[in-house]
């Protein structure tokens, strides 16, 4: 089974605690829903998992292997977090091609059917320029979840999505739980991420808040 354990996990950036003392066991097959204020470490925590910021202490360990010793990232993550960068001259397949020819695990096929999961159509011509907020926002979510990966890390996935959007998101973190991911999901609806979320992990000033009871549903 996927698993991350963070162990006392410290992150200081210019002499302020961002992250203090984290604690958390994460499984494969659930959604962590990370619920705070704006500023309170949420996007920090999901960079630290990613690997793209380095703990000041303590460990981020997955599936064996601690980032920053035996692994410098996550070998197997699909991330959204902030504005992910794409060519604005390309079409959205064409993007996750140029993606997924990185890594090689997903073909022209998976990456068509992804597209269509989260309502965007592959053979849409327009360039990523010409994208909507929620359109660039949907192949975000696309690129972050097409190679099936073991951890998904969505910041905000249903930010700049209708209704129809935020539908697609909730189907679509089912099937990457329903797989066996580690997913974690920010969102600032707190209904939304609770329908969401197996579990719900409160951050304040940078400290992780104990929950009454873990479970949503
Ligand atoms: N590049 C940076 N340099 C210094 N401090 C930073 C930097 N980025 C973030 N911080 C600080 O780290 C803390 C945690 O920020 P983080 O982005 O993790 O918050 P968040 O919970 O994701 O907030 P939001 O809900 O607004 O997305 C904040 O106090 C922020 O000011």
């Amino acid at each position: 089974m996927n698993t991350i354990e963070i162990k006392n996990l410290n992150k200081k950036i210019k002499g302020a605690e961002v992250l203090k003392d984290i604690n958390l066991h994460l499984e494969g097959g659930k959604v962590y829903g990370l619920k705070g204020k704006n500023g309170s470490g949420k996007t920090m925590l999901m960079r630290a998992v990613c690997g793209l910021i380095l703990p000041t202490g303590g460990s981020i360990t997955i599936n064996g292997e601690q980032l920053g010793k035996q692994i410098s990232f996550p070998r197997s993550v699909g991330i959204l977090i902030e504005n992910p960068s794409f060519i604005p001259g390309y079409t959205g397949l064409k993007n996750l091609s140029v993606l997924a020819a990185i890594q090689k695990r997903v073909v022209e096929d998976e990456i068509r059917e992804t597209l269509e999961k989260i309502g965007l159509d592959p053979d849409d011509k327009r360039t990523y320029r010409k994208y909507s907020l929620g359109m660039k926002q949907r192949l975000g979510i696309a690129a972050a979840v097409m190679e099936n990966s073991d951890i998904v890390i969505l910041d905000e996935p249903i930010n700049a999505l209708d209704e129809s959007g935020a539908k697609q998101v909730r189907t679509i973190l089912k099937e990457q739980k329903e797989r066996g991911a580690v997913c974690i999901i920010a969102c600032h609806d707190s209904e939304e991420l609770n329908f969401l979320s197996d579990e719900i992990i409160e951050i304040a000033e940078g400290r992780i808040v104990p929950q009454a009871s873990q479970s949503c549903h």
